[in-house]
């Protein structure tokens, strides 16, 4: 049968020598750079590693090239000085630029803020090269302005308007101001400066930030912002509308052609009810002025709740049969089903209170507020219906911060509208729902080319403390890092469980349809802020949907979908699994210092209270699918500044592999075409054993060398391979009856890990294509995750093994790979002086072990243009993503299963069983 069946350690001596994957072996690398604590997010790592470090080549890595200008006024050392690399905190350090819209309403301020941080990216000289050879201009950065940047989005009570003050001013957000000369440069502090405001506030507050902060208030139609800022969350983005029924939730796909016409319902204190017909095109129709501010005001009132939040706890305890004049009370027990209204439908709100002879104090403030939620919810759901129904509309969408992310009120909602339309309009809900406003304020700066944004060009993240709400710290403010991880070890030390950044709405479902109590979910409601549904919007216009995907709109990168929950528990637990092991790997990365190691703690925590947040909504941050999973862990990683945890264990891998990589090429060399072919696509899958993202193979790891276990896995290798389409791939390069089938023209080979992987799996590969003069792009990850290999690295690793092959290296002169080594040589750098076809390396703009092929880098994007040819290797990027993408090209997915469960559930076969798919072009 196929692949390595049960221990593929049978037979292997296990006296060998297992230094090789000693786990304490020391840090090969050394780093000379200072550890500056500033930054609020993951790729807010611009002062790391200052002093750059060294590659196996002995070559000058540098991670981030245009480093921007630091503010060291104030700056101090935390911690021990005399450690290595003691981290510093620079107070004065803002975000590069930052620009600022409000929405300042009856009971909330909402402010959405944009810092642009400088581009991370380096132009190395791979990347010069592959930009002048496959043509890629600069031309669509300079329509985007906002390159690099993100947008937050933060909120405070209005009553607490001097909080928002201090943030505002803390930050600096007023000094970009609405100057759009200024969204590309160092704005100076705006004397003039200007922001743009909706909502009430604006009018009322003008005069304080005037006075406060030196701002005048730019005032935008708060009607007008409420429908910009729809209009923009729902094209830009994937996961942003939802429909909540019976507990249950799920994302909508909205076609861009198809938005309009929709009714737009904000319940923030009043109710607007809008008809949107187009972008900038719509009518207020109706309203109402019993809304959130009236459940808060007379919930206040009646239960004397201090926050807004434990007004709604209550109602989770609630049962409103206690106040609530229900049918069956009228009608003595029976339904009135003439009219289908069934005993326990709410005949009066509030309806049993005057017939009692009872007092505001002998009803229970849990049965109170869950009463008048129901009725404001009921009445809202209703008005909008009839709206609806008067413009013939099916959906409704609802936003405003009365919705709260709260299960039960979107469920009474639903209800309301399904129950009244009979199911003829649906109920969705947004995920932004409270920052329609702001966000349209936001859009109301001209020139920042926001409105130009596609869904492919932002990225949401959930750093620890996104969203912030102000007032009571309920996260960290967004600042540096190290106040971050102080925030979570105070929580830690008073025991008290940490809030992920997107945050606990309560779980699950109230199951009942609406009309009857909800079941006592028991737990709290968290805090304020674990109730946005929203992360940091990351705006990165040069990603591009990969033009090679047959149907993007039916692409599905994610093969195996969480929202099954065994599903999600088998994965929850495999990566809590991981954890200790990737924290030791992380923290020995960093030099193992105290600093190190109390982010390597932090990491842990913010990882794991993900998983608990999602364990208990999955859909917290939007669908989820195991990609999403991988990749906030390497995320996660990144925002304590762990940029490369398996650095040392890439390179021994990647050296060991290139010193037998000449012998392997001369084996192969040995061989007539066929079984070259068939031998080398063994190789990749049998290198593809080296993924320190398996439980399995990394505990077998200790049991020999690397070479040991590369050729124990090759000679395990039996076909047929569980999924195996070798004969149509062989006849497809091959041809069949003596005819020779043209060459492709060019290849992209999606390389997954470093060492053998690469070295032995999918350098000799390429080696082949080019032989049969196809052209070969080698697309690898952006960042590091796991023990993937970049871009940044292939390179060197390509000049390395060019030493020992002459196709490889006049591919990679071709190419331009080897500039270096043509220069030191003094060889001829002339280009194109060879004839061979060009080996070329590309990023493919992510930093996760799988890819969503909607979001690629423009490099990757351009090398596409003119390939015939896609191969994607690896569990992460051809099974876990992309299992069934379908290309416009061929397609050749190519994986060892290193897990028993996705080997069950996929290939209905085993652990190490191998995947060879071949698919035409369709
Ligand atoms: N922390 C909170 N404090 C006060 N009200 C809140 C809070 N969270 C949610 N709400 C609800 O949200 C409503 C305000 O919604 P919002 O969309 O911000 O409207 P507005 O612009 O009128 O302030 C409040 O009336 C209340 O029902
Ligand atoms: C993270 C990975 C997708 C990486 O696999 P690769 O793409 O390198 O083949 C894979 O190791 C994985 O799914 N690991 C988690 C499951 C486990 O420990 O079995
Ligand atoms: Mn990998």
């Amino acid at each position: 049968m196929a692949g390595l069946n049960g221990d593929p350690f049978l037979g292997i001596d296990d006296n060998i020598e297992k230094l090789q994957y000693n786990n304490n072996s020391k840090e090969a690398i050394d780093k000379e750079g200072l550890v500056v604590g500033i930054g609020e997010d993951s790729s807010n790592n611009k002062n790391n590693n200052q002093g750059g470090e060294k590659d196996m080549a002995g070559n000058s890595i540098h991670r981030s090239g245009s480093r921007p200008q630091l503010d060291l006024s104030k700056a101090e050392i935390q911690g021990n000085s005399e450690e290595r690399d003691p981290t510093i905190l620079l107070p004065n350090q803002t975000d590069d630029i930052s620009h600022l819209a409000l929405d300042i309403g009856g009971s909330l301020i909402k402010l959405v803020y944009f810092s642009r941080h400088e581009d991370q990216s380096v132009d190395d000289k791979r990347k010069k090269i592959v930009k002048e050879r496959l043509g890629i201009s600069n031309g669509n950065r300079r329509n985007f302005p906002v390159l690099g940047g993100r947008l937050h989005f933060v909120k405070f009570e209005t009553s607490k308007l001097n909080e928002c003050l201090d943030f505002i001013s803390s930050k600096q957000l007023h000094r970009g101001g609405i100057d759009s000369h200024h969204w590309n440069s160092e704005a100076p502090a705006n004397e003039n400066a200007v922001i743009k405001a909706t909502g009430g506030g604006a009018y009322k507050f003008a005069d304080l930030f005037k006075e406060r902060l030196g701002v005048s208030i730019d005032k935008e139609d708060e009607m007008d912002c409420l429908v910009a800022g729809a209009n923009f969350l729902l094209k830009a983005i994937r996961h942003e509308a939802f429909t909540h029924m019976e507990g249950h939730k799920e994302f909508v796909q909205i076609d861009h052609n198809d938005l309009f016409p929709y009714l737009l319902v904000n319940i923030g204190s009043g109710v607007s009810i809008i008809k949107v017909d187009g972008d900038g095109k719509f009518q207020r129709v109706s309203g109402t002025n019993v809304g959130g501010g009236t459940y808060w005001g007379l919930g206040r009132l009646l239960t004397k709740c201090n926050n807004f939040d434990e007004l709604l706890e209550l109602s989770q305890r609630g049962d409103n049969r206690t106040i609530d004049m229900l049918v069956g009370d009228i009608y003595g027990g029976m339904d009135y089903s003439k009219i289908g209204l069934s005993a326990s439908t709410i005949a009066s709100s509030f309806g049993k209170a005057i017939s009692d002879k009872k007092e505001l104090q002998d009803y229970r403030p849990e049965d109170i507020s869950l009463s008048l939620l129901r009725m404001i919810s009921y009445n809202i759901g209703q008005i909008s219906y009839l709206n609806a129904l008067r413009f013939g509309l099916k959906r409704i969408f609802f936003g405003g911060f009365f919705i709260r992310g709260h299960a039960y009120t979107m469920d009474t909602i639903s209800f309301a509208v399904h129950f009244w339309s009979k199911g003829e309009a649906q109920a969705m809900f947004l995920r932004h729902e409270g920052f329609l406003g702001a966000v349209g304020a936001f859009m109301s700066y001209q020139k920042h080319g926001l409105d130009d944004l596609m869904v492919h060009h932002l990225v949401e993240r959930f750093p620890m403390g996104a969203p912030y709400t102000g007032g009571k710290i309920h996260g960290p403010p967004l600042g540096d890092l190290n106040e971050k991880i102080s925030w979570m070890e105070k929580f830690v030390l008073k025991g008290t469980e940490i809030t992920a950044p997107v945050p606990m709405a309560p779980p699950g479902t109230t199951g009942l349809g609406g009309f009857e109590v909800p079941s006592s979910r028991g737990a709290t409601l968290r805090s304020d802020a674990s109730a946005l549904n929203v992360g940091v919007l990351h705006l990165v216009p040069t990603l591009e949907v990969f033009p090679l995907l047959a149907d993007p709109k039916m692409y599905e990168p994610n093969t195996i979908d969480l929202s099954d929950h065994k599903e999600l528990e088998y994965w929850f637990t495999v990566l809590s699994g991981h954890l200790p092991d990737l924290v030791d790997k992380a923290v020995a990365s960093e030099g193992g210092t105290d600093d190190a190691k109390r982010r390597g703690d932090a990491f842990a925590r913010a990882f794991s209270a993900h998983l608990a947040r999602l364990m208990e909504e999955p859909a917290a941050y939007g669908k989820l699918g195991l990609a999403n999973l991988l990749e906030l862990r390497e995320e996660c990683l990144r925002e304590f500044q762990f940029l490369d945890a398996y650095r040392s264990i890439k390179q021994r891998e990647n050296e060991a592999s290139l010193a037998v990589l000449p012998d392997l090429l001369l084996e192969l060399d040995h061989m007539d075409e066929e079984t070259r072919l068939l031998t080398l696509i063994e190789g990749v899958l049998a290198a593809n054993i080296f993924d320190w993202g398996s439980r399995a193979c990394v505990d077998f790891y200790h049991k020999g060398t690397i070479i040991e276990i590369y050729r124990m896995s090759r000679n395990k290798m039996q076909r047929p391979w569980r999924v195996d389409d070798f004969d149509l791939f062989k006849e497809r390069m091959l041809g069949s009856e003596g005819k020779k089938p043209r060459p492709h023209k060019r290849a992209l080979l999606f390389v997954d890990n470093s060492g053998a992987d690469i070295v032995l799996g999918m350098l000799p590969l390429a080696r082949e294509l080019l032989r049969r003069g196809t052209e070969v792009v080698l697309v690898a990850n952006s960042l590091p995750a796991l023990n993937d290999v970049t871009a940044m690295e292939v390179p060197d690793i390509v000049a390395e093994a060019a030493k020992h092959c002459d196709i490889l290296r006049r591919a990679a002169e071709a190419g331009g790979l080897l500039v270096d080594a043509m220069n030191n040589n003094s060889l001829d750098g002339s280009r194109g002086n060879s004839s061979s076809v060009p080996l070329m390396v590309v990023e493919n703009g992510c930093g996760s072990p799988c890819i969503d092929l909607r979001q690629v880098s423009s490099e990757l994007a351009a090398a596409a243009k003119h390939a015939d040819l896609v191969i994607l290797e690896g569990m992460g990027r051809a099974l876990h993503t992309n299992f069934n993408a379908r290309f416009k090209c061929e397609a050749l997915k190519l994986a060892m299963v290193k897990n028993q469960r996705l080997a069950e559930k996929l290939i209905k076969g085993k652990i190490y069983d191998c995947v060879c798919r071949y698919e035409p072009a369709t």
